[in-house]
């Protein structure tokens, strides 16, 4: 545990600040407390994965196989972590992934997530499966810069208000998560019966909307839940999309958009043709194709086919400030951050999330100035090797 006293505190980049004295610095060690606090189906929805789970350890693993090379004498002492990534400026290269459900962390949830994020500067993308409407969520979020993730749903009208409520709400990049139009088989999920959804949690933002309250005859209310539940189920995902269907993003969004859950450098290519602005590369945790390779695997080969022509973004796996340098270090321009801040949610709601984000910020610009290096975009393959 961190305790950290006000002068420690000071000498740590002069104030971590919120660091929180009942949580750990280390944020690998957040999982096992979570675990105590929340319940056996909580806990195993968040920190579980889909089949053996095999994808979610390649993830950590790959981490190990790559070192970093410090180099000295080369004059680190101001130091600037800023990077401007889709058009919004970052105080760091670290952003929130998109964590739908998150009142199955803590009551406070997304509304929490966005107030931590608004106070350090850090850009959190907001889940179409959200707890809270994306127009509460922005509220609670106030000047917080913020994207919006995109569950594509089979209704185009549906899609189509999502995106103008969205961009009505003031988030400024859209993030289209392509890997996710069902569910894997999750054998925890499945074990426990647990699927937040059949409760009513993550549906807010389909229960609000007018689109969807036409399709189910008005607004959602006692006599007409069961209905509407079912048509959330038919409409949440569409297995059919193609690369052709892209383009009715392009027309109902003016602002940056972004693949999520890119593994294959030619999907990147096709990414590129089509005229998107970036992609994340992700296999969401390893929550979707138990056996897929790691997302750092993948990564080298993705920014290698378009890097400098479009953002690449990685998630699935980071938890310390050495894994943000290394995948800055294989071509990615930001790193998403997932279960960690989920973790920090479910132990202290919005000082949780805080606690998080301000560690893995403190331990990423010690690890760049210590290897030698001020910015972010010194950060190259030159600082690796294969271990
Ligand atoms: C509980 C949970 C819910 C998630 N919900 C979403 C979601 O709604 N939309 C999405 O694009 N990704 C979702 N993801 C995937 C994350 O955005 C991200 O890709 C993944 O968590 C990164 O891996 P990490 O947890 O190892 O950092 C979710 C992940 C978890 C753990
Ligand atoms: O659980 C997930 O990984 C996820 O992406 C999701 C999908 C739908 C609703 C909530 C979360």
């Amino acid at each position: 545990m961190s305790q950290l006293s006000d002068f420690q505190n000071e000498i740590y980049l002069g104030g971590l600040a919120d660091v929180r004295p009942d949580l750990p610095t280390d944020l690998t060690r957040l999982a096992a407390l979570a675990e105590r606090r929340l319940s056996a189906a909580s806990y195993g929805y968040l920190a579980g994965a889909a089949g053996s789970e095999a994808t979610a350890r390649a993830n950590r693993d790959a981490f190990d196989r790559w070192r970093i090379v410090p180099r000295m004498l080369r004059d680190v002492a101001e130091r600037d972590l800023s990077v401007t990534v889709l058009g919004t400026p970052m105080p760091a290269p670290v952003v929130l992934a998109p964590i739908g459900v998150q009142s199955i962390l803590h009551p406070d949830a997304e509304l929490a997530t966005a107030r931590a994020a608004a106070s350090t500067g850090l850009t959190s993308i907001l889940s179409t499966a959200a707890s809270s409407t994306m127009e509460d969520v922005a509220e609670a979020g106030g000047s917080g810069p913020r994207w919006y993730q995109l569950y594509w749903p089979k209704d185009r009208d549906l899609a189509a208000s999502f995106l103008g409520r969205a961009e009505a709400a003031g988030y400024t990049a859209l993030v289209v998560t392509l890997d996710t139009f069902t569910l894997a088989w999750r054998p925890r999920d499945l074990d426990q019966a647990y699927l937040p959804f059949l409760r009513g949690i993550g549906v807010a933002n389909y229960f609000s909307d007018p689109v969807f309250q036409r399709a189910v005859g008005g607004p959602v209310t006692e006599e007409n839940r069961q209905a509407a539940l079912l048509h959330w189920i038919g409409q949440f995902g569409n297995p059919s999309l193609t690369w052709d269907d892209l383009a009715f993003l392009r027309e109902h969004w003016d602002g940056p958009i972004a693949l999520k859950g890119i593994q294959h450098p030619d999907d990147a290519r096709r990414a590129l043709d089509a005229g998107m602005d970036g992609v994340i590369v992700s296999n969401h945790g390893g929550r979707q194709v138990d056996g897929a390779i790691a997302s750092l695997d993948a990564l080298p080969l993705v920014a290698d086919a378009v890097g400098g022509r479009m953002s690449v973004l990685f998630d699935s796996g980071i938890r310390t400030g050495a894994d943000v340098v290394k995948a800055l270090a294989l071509g990615a321009e930001a790193v998403l951050l997932g279960r960690p801040y989920a973790y920090g949610l479910a132990l202290g709601g919005e000082a949780g999330v805080r606690h998080v984000l301000r560690c893995i910020q403190a331990e990423l610009e010690l690890t760049l100035a210590l290897s030698g290096h001020r910015t972010i975009s010194e950060l190259t393959l030159d600082a690796l090797v294969r271990a």
